[in-house]
């Protein structure tokens, strides 16, 4: 028998516990063991609990229980979910997480450590949610040189933008409602500003290009700007607005990444993208594109994820997966300033104005715009030469277009 020790028992935990009780046969044929939940620790109490579990409130139960081979950490941020991850490695136990926050900040260490004690650290549900990605990258595409990663890594602000798309909704009330299905962070601030995203995309780089990337390395940039406005002339313009996040590895080795809105062409593949779901596209040198698909956020999507990680520890016990990465620093990456995109631009000015400042420019319309204001979408720049462009201008907003 695998016993396991879930940490916290929100969104994603109780998700975990449930799926195991749900499918322990299935799962005790994948993982040739039975599987069981022997604790769960969480600051709240949960009396109507199903599944009869132990809830402790006291950590050291798990961490001294010998018989805990494998712990979920499901806490979430940087505080309790470090502290008792790095007890648990320290304890010889296996640790599988969603706590892409972890990862991101510290998950060379954490690797490092795991890799030391010839334990597991794995967190498939990381990234994407339910979608895998992280074996497919580490694993299945391991023949490529990857150059670039990037695609729709949050599932709670895609759902925002669909919904003030589709339904007409206020950015106010498409996030109350995403709260509600538990897709959001703690902090939605995480979700809207792109710090959830950042940390995806920071995983994502180091899973494709060898070495860690720290947050603090990728401008970031969320959903807060984008009014109905900017929507309704990318439609104009037969695009949609999708928050990315985008990682390269440029000749010289350096990687480039960043989180920021973009308008991606109708038709696309990650304007299909909708609601909670995730697109995440690898390019790589054999593979070409390959694109990766499915619910982002959520219960029981993430669950899958987790749960998978769970079968995959208790069938490698003593066995190190492939996770593994190099350490990060200040040479690892580049500022992603440097990377040119065509540009959305919406101004006050005339089109004869914006012309001058940005030269070759297509024009976008909408049936509302107020006298005096334009949009267009302009040739490629890189960030900082754009920011030099149209001084003289009144620039009201600034949005990447892909493709
Ligand atoms: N929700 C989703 O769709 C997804 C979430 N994730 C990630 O999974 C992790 C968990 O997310 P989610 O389940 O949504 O978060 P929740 O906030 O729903 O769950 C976390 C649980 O842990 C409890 N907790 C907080 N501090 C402690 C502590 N010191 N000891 C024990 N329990 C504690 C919380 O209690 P309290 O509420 O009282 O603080 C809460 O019950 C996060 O890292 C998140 O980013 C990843 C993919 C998808
Ligand atoms: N808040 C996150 C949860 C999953 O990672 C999201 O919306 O994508």
């Amino acid at each position: 028998m695998v016993n396991v020790a879930i940490l916290g028992y929100g969104v994603v935990g109780s998700g975990v516990a449930e799926v195991i009780h749900k499918n322990a046969n299935h799962i005790s044929e994948k993982a040739a063991n039975e599987i069981t939940v022997k604790y769960v620790l969480d600051v709240r109490d949960f009396p109507d609990a199903p599944f009869g579990m132990r809830f402790v409130k006291d950590f050291s139960i798990i961490e001294n229980d010998p018989e805990v081979q494998v712990v979920v950490e499901t806490i979430g941020g940087t505080g309790a979910a470090l502290e008792f991850t790095k007890r648990c490695l320290a304890a010889g136990k296996n640790v599988v997480t969603s706590n892409k926050e972890l990862v991101a900040e510290y998950g060379y260490e954490l690797l490092h450590m795991a890799r030391e004690r010839n334990l597991n650290y794995l967190f498939e549900a990381s990234v994407g949610g339910g979608i895998p990605i992280i074996r497919p990258i580490s694993q299945c595409l391991a023949a490529n040189e990857l150059n670039e990663v990037y695609g729709i890594l949050n599932g709670t602000t895609n759902y925002i933008l669909t919904r003030m798309v589709r339904a007409g909704l206020t950015f106010q009330d498409a996030l109350r409602e995403a709260q509600a299905k538990g897709y959001a962070e703690k902090d939605p601030t995480a979700d809207i500003e792109g710090y959830d995203a950042c940390r995806k995309i920071c995983i994502l780089s180091a899973l494709s290009f060898g070495s860690h990337v720290y947050p603090r390395q990728v401008a970031t940039e969320g959903i807060s700007k984008i009014t109905l406005r900017d929507v309704g002339y990318a439609e104009s313009g037969k695009r949609k607005i999708k928050l990315l996040g985008r990682a390269v590895r440029l000749p010289d080795g350096k990687i480039s990444a960043y989180v920021a809105p973009h308008l991606v062409p109708d038709g696309s593949s990650l304007s299909n993208v909708e609601d909670v779901f995730n697109g995440i596209v690898v390019k790589g040198d054999a593979i070409g594109d390959v694109m990766f698909y499915g619910r982002g956020a959520g219960k029981f999507p993430t669950a899958s994820a987790v749960v998978a990680d769970v079968i995959d520890a208790a069938k490698h016990f003593k066995a190190r997966k492939y996770l593994d990465w190099l350490p990060g620093g200040d040479d690892v990456t580049v500022d992603s300033a440097i990377l040119p995109t065509r540009w959305y631009i919406r101004a006050n000015a005339t089109q004869e104005q914006a012309g001058n400042s940005f030269g070759e420019i297509e024009m976008l319309r909408s049936p509302d715009a107020p006298a005096g204001e334009i949009a267009f979408l302009t040739a490629e720049f890189n960030k900082r030469e754009i920011e030099t462009r149209g001084t003289d201008l009144d620039i009201l907003a600034r949005i990447r277009v892909l493709g």
